[in-house]
């Protein structure tokens, strides 16, 4: 049930890379036969050492999806591609895919050292053991390569389970939240970290995460998904500053969502002729972000809240009867109650279409 009538556009795929290194193709899988897919009907492509990331609220399919890129699980239909090798019928460990598991996984009984080696059991033991230390030289953990597992910080034991991953030389790494046990202060750092690392080992990842700000600061595009489908894929940027849907839009931070009725550039809305990003005609639903504000004091508006967050403040303004998220600098001198005029200085989105009344 849509409650706002609001018709919804198809996400952009346009950017598929020229030669991807991982391709998904209609993935579908359901696993009750009475319930909706979980993953339903799923493409998109990542290029050549990309960092791509699947975002999307609890529950909307992300692991799925990943594992059946893995082949812990096979699809009901569609297509998993590494360059020009079909693999959607291989077992997992033929697929040339890293995966790093949310709880690491690691062996508890093994040292660093045979941790890494695990996945290397094909090569001679010389050859190992210099992979091996590559890997661990790569990610600065050649001192602990005689600890066990549980001798280790959280997010040494993250980059262990990433040395893992790419000793074998995959392609792609797929990732499912793998930062999700540290701490926020060493999940920044490993994130980082980890990024860097990939960067400079040219691997392909795809991670998978339910947090906006991680994967807007560690992918270079990202999908979003909801319920099982792809709503938009873009970069950071392009997802955020230009929504294709209110889910979108809502999902990538705060935003006000605003009928209104375009005309080419320009929109009426209850807060005036609004300037728009593209051009549209019609009823339609604006996004507008709360920095796209400028507070002012003495004006028709009033300050229901304030909430202080270091860097700057966000503001709950009413205007008539209808209430608005607004972000200014940690100067501003406004506080509850008083009058404040609502300024628009960014141009507004269009989301959605409306066919009816909002
Ligand atoms: N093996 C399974 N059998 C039955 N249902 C499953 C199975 N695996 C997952 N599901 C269901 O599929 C849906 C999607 O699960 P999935 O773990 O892919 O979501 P998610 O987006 O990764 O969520 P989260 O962020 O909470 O990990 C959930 O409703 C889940 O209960």
């Amino acid at each position: 049930m849509n409650p706002l009538n609001v018709e919804y556009p198809s996400p952009n795929t346009s950017e598929i890379p020229a030669e991807p290194a991982l391709r998904v193709e209609g993935l579908t899988k359901r696993f009750h036969p009475s319930m909706p897919p979980v993953v339903d009907n799923l493409s998109f492509a990542v290029a050549p050492g990309e960092i791509f990331a699947l975002l999307g609220p609890s529950g909307c399919g992300k692991t799925t999806a990943l594992r059946l890129i893995a082949g812990f699980e096979r699809p009901d239909r569609g297509q998993v591609w590494l360059g020009q090798e079909n693999l959607t019928h291989r077992p997992p460990e033929k697929r040339g895919i890293g995966f790093v598991f949310q709880d690491y996984a690691l062996f508890p009984h093994l040292s660093v050292f045979d941790n890494v080696a695990f996945g290397l059991r094909s090569l001679s033991p010389s050859a190992r053991r210099q992979r091996v230390e590559e890997v661990l030289g790569l990610v600065g953990l050649t001192v602990f390569k005689d600890r066990r597992p549980h001798e280790l910080s959280g997010g040494q034991q993250q980059r262990v389970a990433l040395a893992r991953a790419i000793a074998p030389g995959p392609k792609v790494v797929l990732l499912d939240e793998p930062f999700s046990s540290l701490d926020a202060g060493l999940r920044q750092v490993t994130r980082d970290e980890v990024r860097e690392l990939l960067k400079r080992s040219g691997i392909g990842a795809v991670l998978v995460t339910h947090d906006q700000e991680e994967a807007l600061s560690f992918a270079e595009r990202l999908a979003v998904m909801r319920a099982g489908s792809l709503e938009q894929i873009g970069t950071p940027e392009e997802v955020y500053t230009r929504p294709l849907t209110p889910f979108v839009a809502q999902f990538l931070g705060r935003t006000n969502l605003i009928p209104g009725e375009a005309r080419g550039i320009e929109a009426e809305t209850p807060l005036g002729l609004l300037r728009l990003a593209e051009g549209a005609v019609g009823p339609v639903l604006l996004s507008l972000r709360p920095e796209g504000f400028v507070l002012e004091p003495g004006g028709e508006a009033v300050v229901l809240s304030r909430e202080f967050k270091g860097h700057d403040l966000t503001y709950r303004v009413r205007l008539d009867g209808r209430d608005y998220v607004v972000q200014a600098d940690p100067h501003c001198p406004c506080r509850p109650g008083d009058r404040v005029r609502l300024e628009v200085r960014d141009p507004a989105v269009v989301v959605g279409r409306r066919g009816g009344e909002v």
